[in-house]
C-alpha cells in the first residue's frame, strides 16, 4: 500500500498573498493544492492521500474534493502550529488504519510541478533500499555565512537541494515524529532531517528542477511559467 501524505497547514506568512493562503491560489483557474493532489489521484502506485490543510479552510478544502473528483482523498486532519505538528497529526491519523509497512510519500501542497516518475521512483526506492529523499543538483556555488561575511565556500559537486517527496515506511515516519515530540522538538524543518537525526539511512531520488516549492510571490510566476511550457508540452509532467 502507498499513501501521499500532503502538508497543506501553513498560512503562506513569506508571501503576501493578502488573506487567501497560498495553497488556495489559482494557476490556470485550478488551486494549487489541488494541482498538487491531482498528482497523486491519476497515479496508478497510489492508494490513499491524507492531507492536513488550515483548520479555517477545511470546509472551502472539502468542497474542493468533491470538486475535483479527488477520490483518494481519505483523511483531512486539521493542521497544528508548525509543520511538524501538521504532518505528526496526518501520520497519526494514517497508522490508526494502516500497516506500518505502508509507503508514504510526504509532500508539500505548494509543490504542484511533481510528476508520476518521481512518485514512482521514490516508492520504488523505500521497497528496494529505504528511506527516500527526492533531491536537485546544485547549479551555483553555495556559502556559508553566519553574520555579513562569509564562513565557508562550500563544494558544490556534493551538494543538492532537498526537495519532496521525501519518503518511508508509515512504522518509521510514525516512530521518527514520535520520538521528536518526546526529546521536545516541535518545529523541525522537515522529515529528512528527523530520519537522519534518528540514525535513518537516506537515499537521493533525482528530480527534476521544476519540481519547485512556492514560497514566495517570484515562486508563484515561476511556477506558472512551468505550468505554461507544460501545456505547451515542451517539459514533462
Ligand atoms: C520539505 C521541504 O520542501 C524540503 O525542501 C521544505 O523543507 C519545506 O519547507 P517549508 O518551510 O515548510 O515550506
Amino acid at each position: 500500500m502507498n499513501i501521499a501524505l500532503i502538508f497543506a497547514g501553513g498560512i503562506g506568512s513569506r508571501m503576501s498573498s493578502q488573506n487567501l493562503p497560498k495553497q488556495f491560489l489559482e494557476i490556470h483557474g485550478t488551486p494549487l493544492i489541488v494541482h498538487t493532489i491531482q498528482h497523486f489521484q491519476e497515479h496508478p502506485e497510489i492508494d490513499r492521500i491524507a492531507v492536513a490543510i488550515l483548520p479555517a479552510w477545511r470546509e472551502r478544502f472539502e468542497q474542493l474534493v468533491t470538486r475535483y473528483e479527488l477520490t483518494k482523498v481519505a483523511w483531512i486532519v486539521d493542521g497544528g502550529a508548525t509543520g511538524q505538528e501538521s504532518r505528526h497529526r496526518a501520520i497519526r491519523a494514517v497508522s490508526a488504519d494502516c500497516p506500518g509497512d505502508a509507503v508514504v510519500l510526504v509532500h508539500d501542497g505548494v509543490r504542484p510541478l511533481i510528476d508520476a516518475q518521481l512518485i514512482s521512483d521514490n516508492i520504488r526506492t523505500v521497497r528496494e533500499r529505504g528511506p527516500a529523499i527526492t533531491c536537485t543538483k546544485g547549479n551555483e556555488t553555495i556559502v556559508s555565512s553566519s553574520g555579513d561575511e562569509i564562513d565557508d565556500v562550500l563544494p558544490r559537486d556534493f551538494l543538492y537541494t532537498a526537495q519532496a517527496p521525501q519518503s518511508m515506511r508509515l512504522s518509521t515516519a510514525l516512530e521518527i515524529y514520535d520520538s521528536a515530540v518526546a526529546d521536545g522538538d516541535d518545529d523541525s524543518i522537515d522529515t529528512a532531517t528527523l530520519l537522519k537525526r534518528y540514525g535513518h539511512t537516506l537515499f537521493r531520488v533525482d528530480g527534476p528542477r521544476s519540481n519547485i516549492k512556492i514560497t514566495t510571490a517570484e515562486d508563484y510566476y515561476i511556477c506558472r511559467a512551468f505550468f505554461d511550457l507544460r501545456e505547451r508540452n515542451q517539459i514533462g509532467g
